[in-house]
């Protein structure tokens, strides 16, 4: 696609783009002046869509009105409430709709799923991940590996960039596992790498682990409602993402999951059962012997908050008017490029851009680095991130030293991203 340096060129962008009217479904925060800011920080937070709002206001009705009775009236019974989430999320992570539920966090349900697919002996007793792991993540599969009794200085297998580099190399990755194959137990990789927006290739990685022995899993918190997504024909074994990022359904809402159609009816799996993953016909009669639901469900263990279900379903329901993930991709290619196109050719010389340029490999998020000039000091990106903040942009700050931002094709608009690089070229001349 070809990109001009103007805002006419936004504007007409703009105008042509078929999913602009969607902004509207948003709240948008407004700057003091009434102007809305520019927010890029959907890599972090998304933004509520109106109908998030709406529902949640809905089930607050018929909880007042109802009481215990909302479980089993109207349209949207509580009782299988996470049910009518199930459609949205396959759609997002290409998978069937019994391999997906909602359910607890992103960090307990990485647990869970270690629970089940993470199963160490003497000799694979390994998991891989990166070194530079968003650290929930890295504590997590710490406190498995000494759970288990084994110690994560010989456990814990971290991948990291080459020295002077920041993103990791399909082929370094893909040696290690060719060379320590036989010893991982458990992969455990980003969908998109939370600092640099770096995409993995999900597809080849479980192919070679899968070759090798290994459990794969990905956590696909940057991934979910930002990339297009094939977990059920890739054979992933498992997934989980939050859905305050770009699934715009508030700050902690339920988590996702998704554990793929070969796992569902292995008796042998361990795992940690509650009630709300026993068999629905007789849930209700309290019997003690745990019959596993034959699909995702199975790993639920509570009745899980219907007022966090109830935003997803907002959010999916919006995606879903917007024409679904592929719509949103196709966006986002044209917006993330336009920013990048712009960011190369109006300041090349100040900043430098560590995601991947290749299509395949990113997505959303841009990562920056602000370059240092002669007479200045490593606190430069930090006081640039503090001039875009003070001027309406809204990204975020990662230590140690880059500045996040992500236009997002459902509420950002090509103006927005014309409107962050003006801005930045100020900040950087000015500070
Ligand atoms: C990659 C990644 N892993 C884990 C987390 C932690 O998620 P939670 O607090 O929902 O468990 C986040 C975001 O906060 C994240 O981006
Ligand atoms: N949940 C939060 C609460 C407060 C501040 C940040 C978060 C994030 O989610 C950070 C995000 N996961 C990140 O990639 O940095």
């Amino acid at each position: 696609m070809q990109f001009e340096n103007s805002l006419e060129f936004a504007e007409k962008m703009d105008q042509q783009d078929p999913l602009a009217a969607i902004r509207n479904d948003f709240a948008i925060p407004k700057m003091d002046n009434g102007d809305d800011e520019v927010y890029l920080c959907g890599n972090s937070l998304g933004l509520q869509p109106k109908l998030a709002a709406e529902y949640v206001q809905r089930e607050l009705a018929q909880w007042a009105s109802l009481g215990v009775k909302g479980h089993f009236s109207g349209d949207f019974p509580w009782m299988p409430y996470h049910e009518f989430l199930s459609e949205g999320f396959a759609d997002l992570v290409g998978a069937k709709t019994e391999e997906v539920v909602a359910m607890n966090t992103l960090t307990a349900n990485l647990h869970f799923m270690m629970v089940s697919f993470y199963r160490p002996t003497e000799t694979r007793h390994k998991i891989l991940i990166e070194e530079h792991a968003f650290p929930s993540d890295h504590y997590a599969v710490e406190s498995q590996i000494k759970f288990h009794g084994f110690d994560p200085k010989e456990s814990m297998l971290l991948i990291k960039p080459r020295a002077g580099e920041d993103l990791i190399r399909n082929e370094d990755l893909i040696e290690l596992i060719e060379k320590e194959g036989e010893s991982i137990a458990l992969i455990m990789l980003p969908g998109v790498q939370y600092y640099t927006g770096q995409v993995f290739d999900m597809q080849a990685i479980t192919q070679l682990g899968h070759a090798k022995g290994c459990k794969v899993g990905f956590d696909l918190a940057h991934a979910a409602g930002n990339i297009v997504m094939n977990l059920h024909d890739w054979q992933v074994d498992f997934a989980c993402w939050c859905t305050y990022k770009y699934l715009n359904s508030g700050p902690g809402s339920v988590a996702g999951c998704f554990v793929h159609e070969n796992h569902h009816k292995d008796e042998d799996l361990p795992r940690f059962a509650g009630w709300w993953g026993h068999d629905k016909s007789t849930r209700f009669k309290m019997e003690n012997t745990f019959k596993p639901i034959h699909s995702a469900e199975a790993w639920q263990l509570s009745n899980p908050p219907v007022l966090s279900l109830a935003a997803i379903r907002g959010s999916l329901d919006t995606i879903k008017k917007a024409g679904g993930i592929n719509a949103l991709r196709e966006k986002s290619l044209k917006l993330t490029g336009f920013m990048r196109h712009l960011l190369t050719t109006q300041i090349p010389e100040r900043i430098t851009i560590l995601t991947p340029s290749e299509e395949k490999y990113s997505g959303s998020q841009l990562s920056l680095t602000v370059r240092l000039n002669e007479k200045d000091d490593p606190e430069r990106g930090k006081r640039v991130f503090t001039a875009l903040e003070d001027a309406g942009v809204t990204g975020d700050w990662r230590y140690p030293n880059v500045i996040r931002v992500a236009p997002v094709p459902q509420y950002n608009s090509f103006k927005d991203v014309y409107r962050f690089v003006e801005i930045l070229k100020n900040a950087i001349d000015n500070h």
